[in-house]
């Protein structure tokens, strides 16, 4: 990556700017880019909620400054919060209650579950932009579909054929996107895999995680089955889960549902790296009018209660319904959208908490690269 043209063009286009204080952005410590990733170029800068607004104007201009980069199909720069970790992060040893060995992926970083206390609440669609939003961030990214019952990977990412068995008769998960994805629904109709009940369904899950050659990977991404029973328990358990992501609908009783999902998790240890809010307001597809049809700030103010980050809130939009349903998601169709910039906006955050674990973005190590 350090001798793409783009990338030099980028350098050079950032080459005349400075931070406030006179320091050359591109030799700043809390700058961390730019990436190039699926043709678009990304940078962030690291600063505080106070330090912010008079980095404004910069970010702007980086930004203005990347989107003339030839050869570039877009730029984002962004201001990220440097946060202490959440108190929730830690992982009490002691408290680690006895389980079967977690299974650890060798060249698998982060291992991310995206789950929801009930069905329907646009889980899966979060899971895969959401893994969009990290890829657009410079990282490798796979996704696995862990909805044994109801496997929607494949329409999501407009998924075709079998998986390749690879070397040492591992499977060789299918590319969408620049993601890596694996799916039950690849592998075996809908009606076979309907029958299985737990035993069937956790080995079927395990050997997706493991029997797969995901490569090197900085997060996989889980999409969790629906619900907080023992499937979803036994998951957490079995797989060395480097935190959680819980997607709620902003009514009173999904949230509900959101909070049994957290207090699964925590059961386990598994840090929670926040709650997503989706279907949070309505967007009229016809005069683009928002209508918070269930109130405002009651997810945020929940997350606030139970203690976990709130990541952001993703609007009902037919855009988005439609791109899902077309198997062209949203955040890789248009990253520099609204909706793909608020996914990625959340991804960011998300990588915020893992990194608070001791994860190293990539695209810093890449920094002046
Ligand atoms: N923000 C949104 N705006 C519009 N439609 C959405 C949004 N989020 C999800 N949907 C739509 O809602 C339906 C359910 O979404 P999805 O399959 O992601 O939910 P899920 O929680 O994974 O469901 P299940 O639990 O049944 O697997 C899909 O048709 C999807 O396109």
């Amino acid at each position: 990556m350090r001798d793409d043209p783009i990338l030099t063009a980028a350098r050079q286009a950032l080459a005349g700017l400075a931070l406030p204080g006179g320091a050359p952005l591109l030799d700043a410590p809390e700058v961390s880019g730019p990436v190039l990733a699926g043709g678009r170029l990304s940078l962030s800068i690291t600063t505080t909620a106070d330090a912010a607004p008079g980095l404004a104007a910069l970010r702007a201009e980086a930004e203005t400054a990347l989107r003339g980069v030839p050869g570039a199909s877009g730029a984002v720069v962004t201001l990220t919060g440097e946060k202490p970790a959440p108190p929730n992060l830690s992982r009490p040893a002691a408290s680690k209650p006895a389980a079967a060995p977690a299974r650890t992926l060798a060249g698998v970083r982060h291992v991310v579950a995206v789950a929801s206390g009930k069905g329907g609440v646009g889980k899966s669609t979060t899971a895969v932009n959401l893994a969009l939003g990290l890829r657009a961030l410079g990282l490798r990214v796979g996704i696995l579909d862990a909805d044994i019952h109801g496997p929607s990977l494949p329409t999501l990412l407009g998924l075709h054929g079998r998986p390749r068995m690879g070397k040492d008769r591992k499977l060789l998960p299918m590319q969408s996107n620049g993601l890596a994805a694996m799916s039950m629904g690849l592998m075996v109709d809908a009606e076979t895999a309907m029958v299985w009940r737990g035993p069937m369904v956790m080995s079927a899950i395990t050997q997706m995680i493991s029997d797969v050659d995901w490569g090197t990977l900085d997060v996989l991404v889980v999409d969790m089955p629906p619900g907080t029973g023992d499937a979803q328990l036994a998951i957490s358990q079995g797989t060395n889960l480097s935190g959680a992501v819980i997607v709620s609908t902003p009514q009173d009783l999904a949230l509900i549902d959101a909070r049994r999902g957290i207090t699964m998790f925590r059961k386990v240890d598994v840090p929670i790296l926040g709650l997503i809010e989706n279907m949070a307001h309505f967007i009229c597809p016809d005069c683009g009018s928002e209508h918070a049809i269930f109130g405002t700030g009651g997810a945020a103010a929940e997350a606030k209660r139970l203690g976990v980050p709130y990541l952001g809130a993703v609007p009902l939009t037919m855009e988005l319904r439609a791109a899902s349903d077309a198997g062209r998601p949203i955040t890789a169709r248009e990253p520099d959208g609204t909706l793909g910039r608020i996914y990625t906006d959340i991804a960011r955050e998300v990588w915020t908490g893992l990194d608070a674990q001791g994860a190293t973005p990539r695209h810093a190590n890449m920094q002046g690269a």
